[in-house]
């Protein structure tokens, strides 16, 4: 019987596995950041411990941090504690850290791949849930609590039971102009966005291999919004061509190594998994969430769904999510307007996100009634969009141009929604109060945020008239 992916990686990093106990499993990158760190090192220190592999640990300061001036003092004196407790830890304890003053600084799952930290075949662990990006590069990368945090600090190892696989089939063709983003969004929508709990899963098929790294790093981002422990993609000549030369990468013979390594990681034919799914992308068509999960989505062309109608979620809770966003039955979804919008977070904040966002913008400018920021997911993705002119077009839109950040993605920093305020958002969780008291989310694609951003409201992009199609070179 042949092995899973999933297996395959699992295998390779045990270090002691004992009947009816956890296994022991070694952990090869541990990322950390300013709000699930500071615990773990008085913990550490409580217990006179040091940090086991600290060139195996790399911290960046991303959640709390503002992204209009990144001075001290910060407005939020909570926030610059969490800065300042990160850089005095990384010094005591000798781990890299991108701090703001950094050109490498940004949001902890964009910046492992950009610099080549990120590789296929290894464990990664972060105390954040969204560390399942990684699992685009073939990496097995899932999100821990503080107290594991500390455990990985002290030992580099954590204690694990496996999880359950889930193999989801793609097969068809996305049409034009539709994304990752409408993709996973539209695969929860389907299935509900607590299907894959307790799975790790396997995205698979021709449409997964037809993308860019960056459009299936979204879909990973996203599983933990389908419930799963973590999700993986096999790697493949992309995957490679990605990493090649970055930074952190394997050089030189090492690479060629790494390379033949990785080659092998995929899961057998004859590897069984515990469920399998299939799921044609052709009839995928933009998405924008009209409630409170990330599975309550429907197509743009679509309407407002009704309590008595609404399969998949009970009565009340569409009562209550539809309360929650001021939303009314058989409303269109292009009827909708709003208020704010907001391009970012590590779901959407990549080059060609905002590639995609300026293509819809160029030449156009914002609705007057609304805001709208852009924020890079890391410092090298802000310098490569302005090296590209990006900024420019954002900025003539008449949207704001940040530091990079989690910003506006949870309200826990300067950029929020205000009460009763509609935010078209970029990010990948829509929960009651994620981005401001009362605030309204809804998410898209980015280059659906630019378009609801130039109407004011809900626009299927399917119909934009593209003033220029190529803003980069
Ligand atoms: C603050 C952090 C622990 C949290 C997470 O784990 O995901 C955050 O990144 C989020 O997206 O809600
Ligand atoms: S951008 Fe949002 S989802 Fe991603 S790590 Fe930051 S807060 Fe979490």
């Amino acid at each position: 019987m042949g092995k899973t992916l999933y297996e395959k990686i699992w295998d390779r990093h045990v270090v002691e596995s004992r009947e009816n106990e956890p296994d022991l499993i070694y952990i090869d990158l541990h990322l950390i950041h300013e709000v699930t760190s500071p615990q773990a090192f008085d913990g550490l220190k409580k217990e006179n411990r040091t940090v086991r592999r600290p060139e195996l640990t790399l911290a960046t300061m991303d959640h709390s941090i503002p992204t209009e001036n990144r001075e001290f003092p910060f407005q939020d004196p909570g926030a610059q504690l969490q800065v300042e407790a990160l850089e005095k830890n990384c010094k005591e304890f000798h781990i890299p850290l991108f701090n703001l003053g950094s050109d490498r600084q940004g949001i902890v799952h964009v910046i492992a791949p950009e610099q080549g930290l990120t590789l296929p075949g290894q464990t990664m662990v972060c105390g954040d849930s969204h560390a399942s990006t990684h699992g685009a590069f073939g990496a097995l990368a899932f999100g821990i609590g503080t107290s594991e945090v500390e455990h990985v600090l002290a030992t580099q190892c954590l204690q694990l039971v496996p999880s359950k696989t889930l193999a989801i089939q793609f097969t068809g063709e996305l049409s034009p102009g539709i994304t990752s983003k409408d993709l996973i969004l539209a695969l929860i929508g389907a299935y509900g966005n607590d299907f894959a709990t307790g799975y790790v899963i396997e995205y698979r098929g021709d449409p997964i291999e037809a993308m860019s790294m960056e459009q299936r790093m979204t879909i990973c981002n996203m599983s933990i919004e389908f419930g799963a422990r973590a999700g993986l993609m096999a790697p493949d000549q992309a995957t490679f061509d990605y990493i090649k030369d970055k930074p952190f990468a394997p050089k030189g013979s090492d690479w060629e190594t790494a390379l033949e390594d990785w080659r092998g990681l995929y899961s057998d034919e004859e590897a069984g998994f515990d469920k399998v799914i299939h799921f044609d992308v052709t009839q995928v068509s933009p998405q924008v969430t009209w409630g409170t999960n990330p599975g309550q989505v429907v197509s743009v062309k679509g309407e407002v769904p009704s309590p008595e109608a609404y399969s998949g979620f009970s009565r009340s809770n569409v009562e209550n999510a539809l309360d929650y966003m001021g939303l009314k039955p058989a409303t269109k979804m292009e009827d909708i307007s709003i208020d704010v919008v907001f391009i970012g977070s590590c779901t959407n904040s990549r080059i060609e996100d905002l590639r995609e966002a300026a293509r819809v913008l160029k030449g156009y400018e914002k609705s007057p009634n609304l805001r709208g920021i852009v924020v890079p997911g890391s410092q090298q993705v802000k310098a490569q969009a302005e090296a590209e002119g990006l900024h420019h077009i954002f900025l003539e839109a008449g949207l704001e141009w940040r530091n990079s950040g989690c910003s506006m993605c949870l309200g826990m920093n300067d950029d929020f929604v205000g009460p009763n305020e509609r935010c078209a958002s970029t990010s990948n969780r829509n929960f009651e109060g994620r981005q401001g008291e009362n605030a309204r989310t809804h998410l898209v694609s980015p280059a659906m945020a630019a378009a609801a951003a130039v109407k004011g409201h809900f626009y299927d992009i399917r119909d934009w008239e593209y003033k220029l199609q190529e803003v980069h070179s």
